[in-house]
């Protein structure tokens, strides 16, 4: 490894595939307020039950109680309010439903989750939450003024964007960057195979909602 921050590592490492999320056409659509957001929102509320239970799986495995406090907090407005409710909104707004099938991508996406959440392997679950968010700030940092009006197209670009977002993937990836330098040649392969896979899986799951 070189002697850069390890988060900024890994994302070079997958920087061709990393951009073709954030600047992924559909993720252009939402910031312009122009994506059809029902078939996604169906397909990402059902990331979304795998992704709190990962983030229940962070604070178990956090290994410094420093840590488990922010997962604490973001899971507790992911579980109550933020999303939650969101989604609950948008998906009535759009007459879309809460028990979609899952579509491969997000069988698959929900099975990573799953595979480290219960391998209780805390870089390796790290790695998947940082791609997931620093990924979506990422795409919704480039959208400009004024926001669609719409509150679905609206709402899911500023929950994703603003200063506390923004200091949630700071925290995420300073974990990634405290952890690293600890874990040995094969512990960072396998957090950068990780990191790979759902970098790929997010590509993949805005192709989907591409249709
Ligand atoms: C597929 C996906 N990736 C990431 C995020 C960001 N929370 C999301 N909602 N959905």
């Amino acid at each position: 490894m070189s002697e850069e921050a390890f988060s900024t590592w890994l994302r070079a490492q997958c920087a061709e595939e990393w951009e073709a999320v954030a600047g992924h056409p559909f993720a252009a659509a939402i910031a312009a307020g122009t994506a059809d957001m029902r078939h996604y929102l169906e397909q990402d509320f059902l990331f979304v039950d795998s992704f709190t239970a990962l983030l229940g799986a962070a604070v178990a495995s956090a290994d410094t109680f420093e840590a488990r406090v922010p997962y604490g907090k973001f899971l507790g407005q992911v579980a109550t309010t933020e999303e939650k409710t969101y989604f609950h909104r948008a998906l009535a707004e759009l007459k879309g439903s809460t028990d979609a099938a899952a579509e491969p991508v997000t069988a698959e996406f929900r099975a990573l989750m799953d595979e480290v959440r219960s391998a209780q392997d805390y870089p390796l679950i790290v790695a998947v939450l940082c791609v997931a968010e620093w990924s979506y700030l990422d795409w919704a940092a480039r959208a400009t003024e004024p926001l669609p009006e719409g509150f679905v197209h609206r709402e899911w670009i500023e929950l994703h964007e603003g200063a506390e977002f923004r200091a949630w993937v700071g925290f995420l990836r300073g974990e990634l960057d405290r952890l690293g330098p600890r874990l040995g040649e094969p512990g960072r392969d396998a957090v950068l195979a990780v990191f790979r896979r759902a970098v790929a899986l997010e590509r993949r799951f805005f192709d989907m909602a591409s249709g």
